[in-house]
């Protein structure tokens, strides 16, 4: 299924017809540059166009009120003057006499978009719209916006489609309060921001901004806030809240349906925000999202005035949303403290509402004494202001790689006798292996375990690594009689193909005998073992006690450890290790396949026993990029594996930034 592209160019004529600077950066520019960058990148020509639409009254009154919509009415028919009266009873916004009939289009299309992924039409899709929505009150229009396009197609998905719940994720570097008010005592819409905020100092300066917001009455808990409380917020800022916060919460929530306010004004060169990701993370952000409520995933443009970011970062994002392989993103050096306080401060916020987050820290100390404050506060406002130099003087950025798809998507190597799932390409021409990597692979006890001379595989094994490493296939499957024979071929393998290999090994399995300290390789096993004792950088055991059927602690490690551990080594290939006997349950399976095809470009291998073949139908749907079925009920995660993965992460986060969540 596609990706619905939503842009009518009647959206770009109104503007601000006065003096007023708070407002002159919202331009109709800035849908312009997004939309012809998806033309030049042939990205448009890739989506499924879908008209836009008025909303109509009823549709609007979902969220505002009848005075405040028969007041929008009016404008049009508005002198100059008196729509310069009209506009001061509300903050930071303009009226146009045209604005009312784009007001209409932007909610329209974001409900054109709801209804495209709801009937199945589409995967996912993007709404490139303005004015944007999220500020936008009951009875009131705020920051740009008149009415609130997101809130509007959240009441609207509920109540055409019976959604039961709603993920809302705003990702624009302003909060959303419109949003936040519409939602924060109904607990079928779980809302996310972060935003700038610098202790209330930024607009829109709200106390409720602050992440102590965390909903009310029987919404209490459904609304998640985390305020940057300094600019030159990174990508790994990013990440760390997304692993950490909301992902966590996200999963246990089980949205029906993904809706995202897609401000941009959160990428580097952004007047407002100030901060410092680049544009590919968007590419990230919208991945993480994309296996949750089956993957259906409507994004709405919110902010971004930053017309060269914005563009990127919308490029990246429609990419990511067609299944484009993603971008790597190099030296993540984990979350700078300013971020880590937030990121604590959100889940102790949250820790008794969420079982995932059950065992968060408490927050900060933040009543140390002021003396010590302020020195703290003079030397770190020294270094952040050497880091804003760095990030904002320049405001230059390398412009976002380019994402080639492979010709082929998934490879796979099989004995003989086992049929390949639908849409893999067998490999089987191998082409003969280097006279001294047969001899290597020989005096390899194991290799003979693998199938009668074990050559044939292994041939046939390298060329699908060459192929991965040469970008012609995406990812492959590789069934073997031995996993664990199989694993130390394919380190030898890999050894000279690639310089990083990340292994992610699902289920226990008798010895892990190469275990390298080079950091070459990263081993990152799941399983009901406790190899505590052998621990080390490049080798984390991290153990359930209930194994991998338990699938709430499963998910609490990837989101907790592996993500975060992936994303900081920036591996080049990630071997995912089915062990037999793992009891790993499918659709948690498909969701760890999905979630791994972020890191290495998309070039994951997995490696399967035969006697598991049962399962490569599903494996097969998630290296094709099919996103995975919803993970059930969560149950809570067991005390003992919460505290376990806490004291691991501590230990491990001298070693691991991206571990850290406590300041
Ligand atoms: C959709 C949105 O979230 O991007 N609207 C942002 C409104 C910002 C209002 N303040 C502007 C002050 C000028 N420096
Ligand atoms: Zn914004």
């Amino acid at each position: 299924m596609g990706t619905a592209l939503l842009y009518d160019e009647e959206m770009t004529k109104y503007k601000l017809l006065w003096v007023d600077p708070a407002c002159k950066i919202e331009v109709p520019e800035r849908l312009t540059v997004s939309y012809e960058a998806l033309v030049r990148s042939g990205l448009s020509d890739r989506c499924i166009s879908v008209p836009a639409r008025e909303a109509s009254d009823s549709e609007i009154l979902l969220v505002h009120s009848e005075a405040y919509l028969e007041a929008v009415k009016k404008t049009p028919y508005m002198t100059l003057e008196d729509l310069k009266e009209f506009t001061l009873q509300f903050g930071d916004v303009y009226f146009h006499p045209n604005i009312y009939h784009c007001a209409k289009l932007a909610s329209g299309s974001a409900l054109q978009l709801v209804d495209s992924v709801m009937t199945g039409k589409v995967r996912n899709g993007i709404a490139l719209v303005r004015p944007p929505g999220h500020h936008s009150m009951h009875g009131a229009a705020n920051g740009f916006c008149v009415f609130n396009n997101v809130a509007i197609a959240a009441r609207y998905a509920k109540q055409k489609y019976g959604v039961k719940r709603v993920l809302i994720v705003d990702w624009d570097i302003h909060h959303g309060q419109g949003v936040q008010y519409c939602f924060e005592d109904d607990p079928s819409v779980l809302y996310f921001s972060w935003h700038r905020y610098e202790h209330q100092n930024f607009w829109p300066n709200l106390r409720e901004s602050d992440y102590d917001s965390v909903g009310k009455e029987s919404g209490t808990g459904f609304n998640v806030n985390v305020p940057w409380n300094k600019v030159g917020m990174e990508n790994s800022d990013y990440l760390s809240v997304f692993c950490h916060v909301l992902l966590p919460v996200a999963y246990e929530f089980c949205p029906d349906l993904v809706l995202v306010c897609a401000g941009f004004d959160s990428a580097i060169g952004d007047p407002e925000g100030e901060m410092c990701a680049t544009p590919d993370i968007f590419a990230h952000l919208t991945h993480l999202l994309m296996n949750l409520a089956g993957g259906k995933l409507c994004a709405v443009l919110e902010g971004g005035y930053n017309l060269t970011s914005l563009a990127q970062s919308v490029c990246q994002t429609v990419q990511t949303l067609l299944g484009d392989p993603l971008p790597q993103l190099a030296n993540l050096r984990g979350p700078c403290k300013s971020a880590i306080e937030s990121l604590q401060c959100a889940r102790s916020a949250h820790r008794r509402y969420w079982s995932f987050l059950k065992h968060a820290a408490d927050p900060p100390m933040t009543d140390i004494s002021t003396k010590h404050i302020k020195s703290t506060m003079e030397e770190e406002e020294k270094r952040e202001m050497a880091e804003e130099e760095r990030c904002t003087e320049g405001k230059v950025w390398p412009e976002p790689p380019e994402r080639l798809c492979p010709p082929v998507c998934s490879g796979s190597v099989l004995p003989d006798d086992v049929a390949c799932p639908d849409g893999l390409k067998r490999l089987s021409s191998s082409k003969d292996l280097e006279p001294l990597l047969v001899s290597k692979l020989k005096n390899r006890s194991r290799t003979a375990a693998v199938d009668g001379d074990g050559v044939t595989t292994f041939s046939r094994l390298y060329t699908l690594i060459e192929k991965l490493v040469a970008n012609e296939i995406r990812n492959g499957l590789v069934l073997v009689p031995d996993v664990t024979a199989a694993m130390c071929v394919v380190q030898d393998l890999t050894s000279d193909l690639v310089k990083r290999v990340l292994v992610v090994c699902v289920g226990k399995e008798k010895e892990l005998d190469y275990v390298t300290t080079d950091g070459k390789v990263l081993v990152v096993q799941i399983s009901s073992e406790d190899n505590e004792e052998q621990r080390s950088k490049y080798y984390i055991p991290v153990c359930l006690k209930k194994g991998c059927s338990d699938t709430s602690g499963f998910i609490q490690a990837v989101f907790g450890l592996l993500l975060p551990l992936g994303y900081e080594y920036n591996p080049d290939l990630v071997l995912l290790v089915r062990m037999p006997g793992s009891g790993v349950v499918d659709s948690m399976w498909q969701q760890l396949i999905g979630l791994l095809q972020g890191f290495a470009k998309g070039h994951t291998l997995v490696l399967m026993q035969v006697n598991e073949k049962a399962s490569m139908g599903s494996t097969a749907s998630a290296l094709l990029g099919h996103p995975a079925p919803p993970l059930q009920e969560l149950q809570t995660p067991f005390p003992e594996d919460g505290d376990a993965l806490e004291r691991l992460r501590e230990r491990l986060q001298a070693d691991w930034k991206m571990l850290q969540t406590t300041s």
